[in-house]
């Protein structure tokens, strides 16, 4: 059996087992290692930076191996990872408790299970300019006898000694230092398994041991967990080594990790970082741990996304480049037509069930919607609602975003996900409306001199248009507020006696529709509700109106049903007065264009006109096409002032 003592040092031990012996050792250490050299002996060397030498040095420090020196080297940067040293001197003053440690070339002696050990700190080593850690020294135990099972049995009761201690390992770089003991794992930025890694680590107990943070209040940051005190997040800083020991929820496995959150570059078109990293270090080498961290980690994710949608977001280079995420709003909160909500869920609820049968089929498992309608209709809140409702997280991409082209669209569809709701808004961007191509039929571009450019030197135009892609997907078409709808908002804004109304318009969130509300006693009856939202949709015109824009007058009137059936006629009225100065200001562009178009025409009629005499004032006279400037080749049938709208030629 071995002996470690609780509080006596090794050498106490020594001074118990003969006084006379300890005293030599004590006065003349150095004569005794000679003697000592003399023994047999099995020695060991540590290096300082590898594990082993950590294990075997807190070993000795919590027993209290140096406390008889009279030689010591004393550190304070470092105490914070040897918590346990013995020799600390237990200051408890705000600034750092200094630990001892063996100075070089000063033996100390020790008895451990019935042998001595002499433990020599032999080669002094330099600190690292970096990190200012001991590098290339050596610790050297010597165990007098020739039984080599006793350093086995040492080495291996120092480390579970360190292990159970829960002791905070050194930090390794493992870019300068490779090895073979660890497993190393990079969670880049534009893939999923990124974003579960920062919820695990942004979780409470992730980072415990951590000393480096950046302090967020954003909205996206905050929400992991629960109480006032979440109104300030911590977040693991970016660009440093941090640890934390992961205990296996499956196995109960402990296995420390260091963790680098690489921060990426800020793109400043589109103000999002990009190419930012998670880098982790495992202190093992088995494989099976790290797929229970990531599998840990993905549930943490989920856990969160309980309450919360997450909404992918692109930067311009085709990387889903940031991820924010919105409270989750309940299907209830939808005002559509009857059966809509229910018709939206049951289909997507069935595709998703549905995989193994498209895979039998040899179908790609895609499932297309497109929704259309006015503004302020209910469109994205669905598509919101839909994926809080079935726990999906929304990729958005949008066909408005200049950055955005075939090739960086097929890349970004491809690296979404297989169970995702893919958001792709202002698809009409893609097609030119019929109107568009009617005005411009119309209205040929003109060049800078102010004259029409031949069609052909304008871009090709895809043949595909919105309606022939529409055949090919489900649609669905939003309309304006009908009469049940204009009356079912209404209601919601005034709940009924006893229950919750709305508190202050300011803190309302439209996007999420968090209504802040607080619970009063309200003047009115459900069937005097019933009635004044009738009346409220009776004065406003079925199919006219958005909900987003009936939403808008009521949070104007939210504490008084009868003062909102009131103040609508004033409303209307105001509304029809900004439709119609609206219109006049989106015609007056359209009239100046045609303005400038008659005169650029004119133009070159009278420039065609003036060629036309020089050509036959040199008799040449074909009906070959002239040049009319440069750059421009528009042809001119000679002998005819005419020239085509389109500026091609009629021959
Ligand atoms: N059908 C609806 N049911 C409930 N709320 C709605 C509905 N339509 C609009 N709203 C409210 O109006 C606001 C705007 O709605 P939303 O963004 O869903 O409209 P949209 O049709 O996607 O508009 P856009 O085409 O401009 O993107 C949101 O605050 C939403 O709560």
């Amino acid at each position: 059996m071995f002996t470690i003592h609780r509080s006596s040092s090794f050498l106490g031990t020594i001074v118990e087992a003969g006084k006379g012996i300890g005293q030599m050792i004590l006065a003349f250490g150095t004569s005794l290692c000679v003697v000592w050299g003399t023994l047999a002996q099995v020695t060991a060397e540590f290096g300082t930076r590898d594990f082993a030498y950590d294990w075997v040095l807190h070993y000795m420090d919590h027993h209290r191996v140096w406390q008889e020196s009279r030689s010591f080297k004393v550190v304070a940067r470092n105490a914070s990872s040897r918590p346990n040293s013995a020799s600390s001197l237990g200051m408890d003053d705000g600034h750092p408790d200094p630990v001892y440690e063996a100075a070089p070339a000063t033996p100390s002696f020790f008895r451990w299970r019935g042998y001595w050990i002499s433990v020599n700190k032999k080669v002094a080593g330099y600190s690292h300019y970096d990190t200012n850690e001991e590098v290339g020294g050596a610790l050297s135990i010597s165990i007098l006898g020739r039984n080599r099972q006793v350093l086995d049995d040492f080495v291996r009761t120092a480390r579970q000694f360190y292990i159970d201690a829960n002791v905070l390992p050194r930090r390794v770089e493992v870019d300068k230092e490779p090895s073979g003991a660890l497993l190393t794992a990079d969670f880049p930025q534009a893939d999923l398994a990124h974003d579960w890694m920062l919820a695990y680590l942004r979780s409470a107990n992730a980072l415990k041991e951590n000393m480096h943070f950046t302090i967020s209040t954003k909205q996206s940051d905050l929400g992991w967990g629960s109480g006032p005190k979440d109104a300030v997040r911590f977040m693991p800083a970016s660009d440093t080594r941090q640890q934390f020991l992961f205990s296996s929820p499956d196995t109960g496995r402990k296995t420390w990790i260091q963790v680098v959150v690489k921060p990426g570059q800020l793109n400043w078109s589109t103000n999002t970082t990009v190419g930012g990293s998670i880098h982790i270090t495992l202190h093992t080498s088995d494989k099976a741990v790290l797929a229970d961290l990531i599998e840990c980690a993905r549930k943490k994710y989920l856990e969160h996304g309980i309450s919360r949608v997450t909404v992918h977001l692109t930067d311009n280079r085709g990387e889903w480049a940031k991820t924010v995420s919105k409270s989750r709003r309940p299907m209830s909160t939808l005002i559509l037509p009857t059966d809509v909500k229910e018709m939206i869920l049951a289909d997507a609820r069935e595709f998703l069930e549905s995989e193994k049968w498209y895979n039998q089929a040899g179908i790609p498992h895609r499932r297309g919607w497109y929704l259309y309608g006015e503004p302020g209709t209910g469109k994205s809140s669905t598509i919101h609602a839909l994926a809080g409702e079935l726990g999906l997280e929304i990729y958005f991409v949008s066909l408005a975003n200049p950055g955005i082209d075939d090739y960086t669209l097929a890349k970004l569809i491809s690296d979404t996900p297989s169970r995702c709701i893919l958001l792709i808004e202002d698809i009409d961007c893609a097609f030119p409306s019929r109107d568009e191509d009617e005005d411009a039929e119309e209205e040929p571009m003109l060049d800078k001199d102010g004259k029409p450019i031949a069609r052909s030197a304008t871009p090709p135009r895809s043949n595909v248009t919105l309606s022939g892609l529409l055949n090919v997907l489900d649609s669905i078409q939003y309309k304006l507020a009908d009469s049940e709808q204009i009356a079912q908002v209404f209601k919601r804004f005034f709940p009924l006696p006893n229950a919750a109304t709305i508190a202050e318009a300011d803190s309302v969130d439209l996007e999420s529709n968090h209504i802040p509300i607080v619970s009063v006693q309200t003047p009115y009856t459900e069937a005097e509700l019933d009635t004044y939202a009738a009346a409220f949709a009776n004065l406003i015109t079925s199919g006219t109106y958005s909900i987003a824009q009936i939403q808008g007058y009521l949070l104007t009137k939210k504490r008084d049903p009868a003062d909102a059936v009131d103040g609508v006629n004033g409303w209307l009225k105001a509304q029809e007065e900004e439709k119609r100065a609206m219109a006049e200001l989106k015609a007056k562009p359209k009239a100046e264009r045609a303005r400038k178009l008659k005169m650029a025409r004119e133009r070159a009629d009278a420039e065609a006109g003036a060629k036309l005499v020089d050509v036959s004032l040199n008799g040449v006279g074909t009906t070959d096409p002239v040049e009319l400037g440069a750059g421009n080749a528009v042809d001119v049938p000679v002998h005819s002032k005419g020239v085509n709208t389109n500026g091609v030629g009629e021959h």
